[in-house]
Parts: C-alpha cells; structure tokens; sequence
C-alpha cells in the first residue's frame, strides 16, 4: 500500500523549472503559491531530492497561519512532515528542512555515512534507510504509508520527478507554466533523468488561467 501521490511543479513554457546554475528561480505568480500552500496544507508529506534541498533550501512548511491552525484543529501538525530523498546523506545540518518547525525524515540508501546518519538521528531526525546505491522508492512510500501518511505531495526536483514516474509511484502531476521561457540544454526540466518508451500517457483533469501563467492538471495512466 502507498499514499495517493501527486507532483507539482512550476516550469516555465519552455519546460524548465530552474535555470542551468540551478538556482531558486520564481516562476510561480502569488496566486499559484498560495494554491501551492494549500496543496501542502492538505498533504500528510511533502517530498524533496538532495539536489533541491542544495539549491533551493526550502523549508517545506505552510505558510498561511489560518491554514495551520485548521490542521491544528483537525487533530493534525501545524505542518505536514518533510521527505528528504537523500542516498548519500549530503543534507547539511543546518538545512532549513532540518529546523524546528515540523517532522522531517531523510531517506537514504546503504551507501551512507553512518557517522552522519547517526548525527542526524541525535538530532531527532527520522532516518529511513532502503536501497542499496539510490534509495528505494517503493519501500520509501510503502513507510510512509505505515505510518499513516495517505496524501503525499512531492515538490520535485527534476531527477526525483523522473524517478517517482519510472516507479510507477505517482497519481497526478500539477503543472504551473508561469509566463517566461527560460532556455538552456543544461536547465532543469520538468522531468529529467533518460526518456520513457513509450512516453507516460496522461489524462487531462483540468486547464484554467492563474495570475499571468497556466495551472494543468493531469492524471498518469498506467
Ligand atoms: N520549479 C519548481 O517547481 C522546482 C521544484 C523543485 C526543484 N526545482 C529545481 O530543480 C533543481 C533540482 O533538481 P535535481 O534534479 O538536481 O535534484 P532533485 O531534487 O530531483 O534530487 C535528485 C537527487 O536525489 C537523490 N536520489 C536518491 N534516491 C534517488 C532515486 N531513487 N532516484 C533518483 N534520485 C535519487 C540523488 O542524489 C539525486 O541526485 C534545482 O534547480 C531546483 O531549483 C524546481
Ligand atoms: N511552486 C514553485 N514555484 C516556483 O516558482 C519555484 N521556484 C518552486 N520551487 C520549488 C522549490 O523547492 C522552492 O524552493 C520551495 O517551494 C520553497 O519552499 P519554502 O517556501 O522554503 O517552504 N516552486
């Protein structure tokens, strides 16, 4: 058993999610991160790659307050917990995923230090160790499951994408094109990694204009 799965993303009309430093780039308009927090705020978890928690730092918290109050009131945390995928347990210890403000665990593979995997647990960091080189995804999700989490939200970035679709891991996708073009072979696309053949197939669940950009959202088929 695993948790419905969902990606989102936001990737310029040229498909690129960053640019080919690799850095936080806006794309998304207000009104598609205030839909992105209510997203986070409806999820059990929210998951990352080791590449976005080194470029981005984001934090993977709801920022509306109302929003965490609501969660409160459900008998929930204030913050869904945070996934780091992690095979080599690079996250640095002051990595804002890592601070006071909601659960995180971080998945690693065999591969990993142990010294820094124990470091991590001394920081009340929940390690989950499954996979021999690259963490196993499917026992990832299977855990996350177990331990109640039933919605899962997964907030990129390329490589995790790709990894999460070729498993056959992943519901829906959310897709916001926000009103740029970015360019360069070498940037981040929506999904990265080697083509699928065939392609995934998609499902069209909905289409509406957001701010000055695009809001898709689609269904994988399997
Ligand atoms: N625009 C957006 O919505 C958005 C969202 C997130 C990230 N980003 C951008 O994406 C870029 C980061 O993407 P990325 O592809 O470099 O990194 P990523 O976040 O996808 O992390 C990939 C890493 O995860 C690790 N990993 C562990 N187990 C794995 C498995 N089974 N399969 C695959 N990977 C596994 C590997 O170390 C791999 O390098 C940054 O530029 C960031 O700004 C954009
Ligand atoms: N939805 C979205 N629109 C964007 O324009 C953009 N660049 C990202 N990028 C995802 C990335 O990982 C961000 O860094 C986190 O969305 C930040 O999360 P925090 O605010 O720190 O909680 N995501």
């Amino acid at each position: 058993m695993r948790p419905f799965t969902f990606i989102n993303v936001a990737s310029s009309v040229d498909g690129k999610i960053s640019n080919e430093k690799r850095i936080q780039l806006r794309i998304s308009c207000e009104e598609d991160l205030k839909r992105v927090d209510e997203l986070r705020a409806k999820s059990d978890a929210i998951m990352v790659g080791i590449g976005t928690v080194l470029s981005d730092n984001p934090k993977l918290t709801v920022k509306s307050e109302e929003l965490r109050k609501r969660r409160l009131e459900e008998g929930r945390d204030a913050n869904p917990i945070r996934v780091v995928v992690d095979s080599k347990c690079r996250i640095p210890l002051d990595a804002k995923v890592l601070d006071e403000s909601a659960k995180t665990i971080v998945a690693v593979s065999r591969i990993a230090n142990s010294e820094k995997v124990n470091t991590l647990r001394r920081m009340g960091v929940d390690v989950f160790v499954a996979g021999d080189d690259k963490v196993d995804l499917k026992a990832l999700v299977e855990y996350l499951y177990k331990i109640g989490v039933r919605v899962l939200m997964v907030e990129g970035g390329a490589t995790l994408n790709w990894a999460m679709l070729r498993e056959g891991l992943v519901d829906e996708i959310y897709v916001y094109y926000g009103n740029m073009i970015i360019g360069g072979s070498k940037a981040p696309t929506v999904v990265d990694g080697m083509s699928f053949d065939p392609p995934i197939s998609l499902d069209l669940l909905d289409v509406r204009k957001l701010g000055r950009g695009i809001l898709t959202r689609w269904r994988v088929l399997r």
